[in-house]
């Protein structure tokens, strides 16, 4: 699971030269007066695409508290503070430095970097990179240094509270590295480890003046923490870094308040050099002045015994409680300010809880992950795969808040109200949950993106799914009657209509749930999977989590979405139909009439309806659908089974008989569900195998020599389909999917080979390790790098369980009343 960086070629974002090409006046005017007039970042940024950096590794911080990255060279190099926005700097002075000293002289202190910077040239930088190694498995990582001629080894464990099914500590801004030291020596060595941190992070903000530094001491229940707390004093969204270590028996915890980051840093050197330790002056820095950085350290020294071993204990911790979105209308409090407080001054007592609570974490991450880890049967890539694409889930601009204290039903459900009667207490309970559909792309919670994603949140923290559908229903009953100009088709319609699903929530960048649909480029209430995906969606999650009080509540919105969605059915043959247009996640890859994606959805939404009805004892309603279910059945196989796959459309042009990697997504949502077989079998098992089969051997085999998972789409001849610009794309999370379906089938080895194509592409050949993009195509052409998509890989994950169990279906058709 090591990270390997082989740079390869240089890789072009995949939008960029297409985009430039055709679109693309509209969008052009559109990014003109939005960005150049509004003065207001584009929801996706064509013409300034974040440049690839083959730099990342695993993020700090828990859930929605915001996000700290560093690099896997140890570099503290991306940022996520403010929800939402993202700022890519390395900041220099965020550094781990070591002192080694015996018999009461230092014999070696180096910053343990490769970089050489040209500020702080009175450190010693370029730690020689051979003798460093790094290791991710999210939400842990691993460096260690074999300090050289030294005969000492230091390990650094790098921990974040991200805990399955804990909406406590999973919520903490905090991260802690514990730093093993090993001395292999035949004498004793004082070891000291300074952290030193930057007030800022690396942006002009950092100069604006007004920032100080003061030191702290916290103590509870016999255990105390010592640091530095850095107040960021920004106008909007200020925060409190914390950098601390733990206090106990042998270890020493020394500060400096302030030092200029910009400058030599020779008097933090020669601080440390002179005996280990920081000079640990009492008092608080002055502010600085406009134009000016301060930066701050923490030292944590201790004697390890000759051939012996010993622990220091370091916190970052930050503290931004309350939150304004870019529009700034409304404040709005972190999740965990439930447990520790929206003053502002939470940081100590952060440190302190992530100093001694980490340990409980470590224990359970591990018993969380060791199942999987000692699978033997497992390739160790699926591994990394599986727990490292986790990182989006905190790391995907992702924010956790409370509901206003004063929060009632009305101001939750807005003017349409929808008796969702568990709405206020889920969200009072476990908040309100989103992240962005990719770094590049910011827009929360993008629906049909997070139908593939939705796997990871539902099976690890199913409550923060569950609130998060209360969003989406809420959404689906209220409209915004603004018109707006769309820029595919360039038509004008409502910014959001009643009674159909939401692309998105909204922009971070300006007021996301109270203005949905950030998203412009179609109209959606015409897009023919949204609506699907959400009562797919509902009996997942009714399924996973026997919740009928969901189930209840989502009932009628399950059937508002699905009376909107039978408008489709133009022909009333059982089948929606495309609209011959991209109305759908594809959303430049064109669908005329009947079609394998949208039309398989539909049947099975149409299929879940008639088992929720029956679930629920709505006899009228499941009648309904069955009728619609026996007719659909018919019509999909008439027109579009072609004897070895489903076609991509049945409109009958050049392309529709391509092959869809994801032709069976309504398939892999039923037998996710156990709904794939006898009374509710939808598509005929040897159809669903059949098509699978073809897919392996065209879009994976087919493609790249099958190194590079499944293309989207394949003409029967064997060459990719270019009819559009994401027909010749392979999508990672699509891809995932697919494997999880080919699992499903008993098409294990197959599943297998398809996602390990997509994981060995990203993480090893790209070097895009903690950012999946969306997209790549064969020759290197990739786009939305950090993307949700690939958190799809958890289905894999839960067929397999399902395989080893064969357990029986976990909710069983009680019946459920429609009302308490
Ligand atoms: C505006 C252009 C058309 C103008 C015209 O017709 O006159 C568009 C033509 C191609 C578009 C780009 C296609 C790729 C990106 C798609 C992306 O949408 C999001 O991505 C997901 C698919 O990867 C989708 O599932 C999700 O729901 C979407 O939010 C938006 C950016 C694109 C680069 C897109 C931009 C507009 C065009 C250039």
């Amino acid at each position: 699971m090591q990270l390997k960086r082989p740079l390869g070629e240089k890789l072009s974002d995949g939008h960029c030269p297409a985009v430039l090409l055709v679109c693309e006046q509209r969008y052009f005017r559109w990014w003109l007066k939005k960005t150049r007039i509004e003065k207001k970042p584009a929801f996706i940024d064509l013409l300034c695409a974040v440049p690839l950096q083959q730099i990342y590794g695993c993020p700090l911080g828990g859930i929605g508290g915001g996000t700290i990255t560093r690099g896997w060279r140890g570099e503290f190099c991306r940022w996520q503070l403010n929800p939402g926005i993202y700022h890519y700097e390395t900041v220099i002075a965020d550094q781990f430095t070591v002192c080694l000293r015996c018999k009461g002289q230092t014999v070696y202190q180096q910053v343990l970097s490769v970089e050489r910077p040209s500020t702080l040239q009175g450190w010693n930088w370029g730690y020689c990179g051979h003798y460093a190694f790094y290791h991710a498995l999210y939400p842990r990582a691993w460096m260690v240094y074999e300090l050289p001629g030294q005969n000492v080894v230091l390990t650094c464990r790098q921990i974040s509270p991200v805990i399955p099914h804990d909406y406590k500590d999973s919520s903490l801004p905090v991260g802690v590295f514990i730093w093993e030291v090993e001395n292999g020596r035949d004498e004793d060595v004082d070891v000291s480890i300074m952290f030193s941190l930057q007030n800022g992070t690396g942006t002009k903000e950092d100069r604006s003046g007004g920032h100080w530094n003061e030191p702290f001491t916290f103590e509870k229940e016999g255990e105390r923490v010592a640091g530095v707390l850095l107040h960021h004093c920004t106008h909007v969204n200020p925060f409190t870094f914390a950098i601390s270590a733990r206090e106990k028996a042998g270890v020493v915890v020394t500060h400096l308040t302030a030092f200029n980051p910009a400058g030599s840093g020779r008097e933090v050197w020669q601080d440390l050099l002179q005996d280990g330790q920081l000079d640990s002056s009492d008092g608080k820095s002055n502010p600085t002045e406009k134009g000016e950085v301060t930066a701050a350290a923490v030292c944590a020294s201790c004697r390890v015994p000759a051939q012996g071993h010993r622990t220091l204990e370091l916190a970052l911790a930050w503290d931004m409680p309350c939150i304004h979105f870019g529009s700034k209308e409304k404040l709005h409090l972190r999740r965990y300010t439930r447990f520790f407080g929206s003053g502002g001054d939470a940081a100590p007592a952060l440190s302190h809880h992530a100093l001694t609570h980490y340990e409980e974490w470590e224990r359970k991450i591990e018993a969380w992950q060791k199942p999987i880890l000692e699978n033997s049967q497992l390739p160790s890539w699926y591994k990394s795969a599986l727990f490292n694409e986790l990182y989006f889930l905190t790391d995907g601009g992702t924010i956790w808040m409370e509901l206003p204290p004063d929060c009632c039903t009305e101001d939750l459900q807005g003017p349409a109200g929808s008796g969702l009667s568990n709405l206020l207490p889920v969200l009072q309970e476990y908040g309100r949950f989103a992240y962005l559909e990719g770094q590049e792309y910011r827009m929360y919670n993008t629906y049909d993106v997070h139908f593939y994603a939705s796997f990871a949140l539902i099976m690890l923290w199913p409550k923060l799914q569950i609130s998060l559908q209360y969003d989406i229903a809420v959404a689906v009953v209220n409209e915004d009657v603004q018109p707006r100009q769309y820029l595919m088709g360039g038509q004008t319609a409502p910014v959001k209509t009643k009674n159909v699903v939401p692309h998105d929530i909204g922009d971070p960048a300006d007021e996301p749930w109270q203005r949905v649909n950030a998203y412009l480029i179609h109209d959606t209430a015409n897009w023919k999977d949204l609506n699907l995906k959400f009562v797919l969606q509902v009996y997942r999650d009714y399924y996973l989590t026997h919740d009928s009080l969901y189930l209840r509540d989502m009932w009628p919105v399950c059937q508002a979405v699905m009376e909107s969605e039978l408008k489709f059915d133009m022909d009333n043959d059982g089948l929606i139909e495309n609209g011959g247009f991209a109305d759908q996640t594809y959303d430049a890859w064109v669908v005329n009439g009947a079609s394998a994606y949208c039309g398989g959805l539909w049947l099975a939404a149409v299929c879940m309806m008639c088992k929720m009805a029956e679930v629920l004892g709505d006899a009228e309603i499941q009648q309904k659908y069955m009728d619609i279910l026996r007719k659909g059945k018919e019509t999909f196989e008439r027109l579009l089974w072609n004897g070895k796959y489903y076609n991509y459309d049945s409109s009958g042009s050049n392309t529709s008989s391509s092959i869809m990697s994801d032709q069976c997504a309504g398939q892999w949502f039923l037998g996710a569900c156990d709904l794939d077989h006898g009374e509710f079998e939808v598509f005929p098992k040897s159809h669903v195998v059949s098509a699978l089969k073809t897919i392996f051997e065209k879009n994976v085999m087919g493609f790249a020599g099958g190194t590079m998972g499944a293309v989207n789409g394949m003409r029967p001849s064997g060459v990719p389909d270019t009819s559009s610009v994401q027909s010749n794309e392979v999508w990672v999370g699509v891809v995932y999917a697919l494997a999880a379906t080919m699992i499903q089938e008993g098409l294990v080895e197959e599943g297998f080979r398809t996602a390990e194509g997509c994981y060995r592409t990203v993480w090893e050949q790209l070097g895009m390790a903690f950012q999946t993009p969306e997209a790549y195509r064969e020759k290197k052409v990739y786009r939305s790098l950090a993307y949700m998509r690939p958190l799809s890989i958890w289905s894999m994950q839960l067929a397999l369980e399902r395989r080893a169990t064969r357990a029986p279906a976990p909710a069983q058709p009680s019946q459920v009343p429609l009302h308490p």
